[in-house]
């Protein structure tokens, strides 16, 4: 039986002040820095002795990371960082406040770009300097599968073909494996390995630093999925 042990970054800045966020690199809140410590406590206290972690390239997930592998003893732990870990891209929506997007656009419509299966939030310019192509982090990436906006379909072609490719082989070769990824990207990985139909995933949420830990069997079909207390 493997073991994989999922952790939504803790608490941002801009989670904290409700804004859309996506691929903007914001840092986390004190709470969230608090949340990732706590997490890394639970991993150790439940023995879960992780042998290789895997995050996306956003900040909030990398610290998260690093202050959970302190709080764990594990921060010998080898890791990978890759942009298809990212959260969803947001879009032109990154920035703005949701509670004042929700006054400005009707609650329904939030709720549609926040939450449907396929409906993907109002892009961003090509020519935009928010866009993923001018950071020098994405420098390695084709431009041409840098997104300027995601629903939740589009970021399971980019978080699959990542688990299928890196994750995937390295739990079949026998590691625990820990990744910090994000609400959505996360939500994708799960609507794949738990087989969750495009109308149900609607209604799952992850919150904040809590690690849930998958146990699979030999060819990686979940047995059981917990979070931990
Ligand atoms: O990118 C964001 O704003 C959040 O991390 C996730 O947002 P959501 O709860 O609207 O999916």
């Amino acid at each position: 039986m493997c073991k994989l042990i999922l952790v939504r970054h803790g608490e941002s800045v801009w989670n904290k002040e409700n804004r859309f966020t996506g691929w903007t690199d914001v840092d986390l809140s004190e709470k969230g820095e608090q949340e990732a410590r706590r997490a890394g406590e639970l991993i150790r206290k439940h023995d879960l002795l992780f042998d290789v972690a895997f995050s996306s390239v956003l900040k909030r997930a990398i610290r998260t990371l690093h202050l959970l592998e302190e709080s764990a003893d594990r921060m010998w732990v080898p890791e990978i960082h890759n942009w298809r870990l990212n959260e969803r891209h947001y879009g032109a929506l990154q920035g703005l406040n949701k509670a004042e997007t929700a006054k400005k656009y009707g609650e329904e419509q939030v709720h549609i770009w926040r939450r449907s299966f396929d409906v993907t939030p109002p892009l961003l310019e090509p020519d935009d300097p928010r866009g993923a192509v001018y950071e020098d982090k994405y420098k390695n990436v084709d431009p041409a599968v840098l997104p300027l906006g995601e629903s939740l379909a589009l970021t399971i072609t980019r978080v699959i073909p990542f688990w299928q490719d890196y994750i995937a082989p390295c739990l079949i070769s026998g590691n625990t494996v820990l990744v910090v990824a994000h609400g959505n990207s996360l939500r994708a990985l799960i609507k794949y390995l738990d087989g969750i139909s495009d109308e149900d995933i609607v209604g799952l949420e992850i919150p904040t630093g809590v690690p849930q830990v998958y146990e699979l069997d030999a060819q990686l079909r979940p047995k059981k999925r917990y979070y931990l207390k």
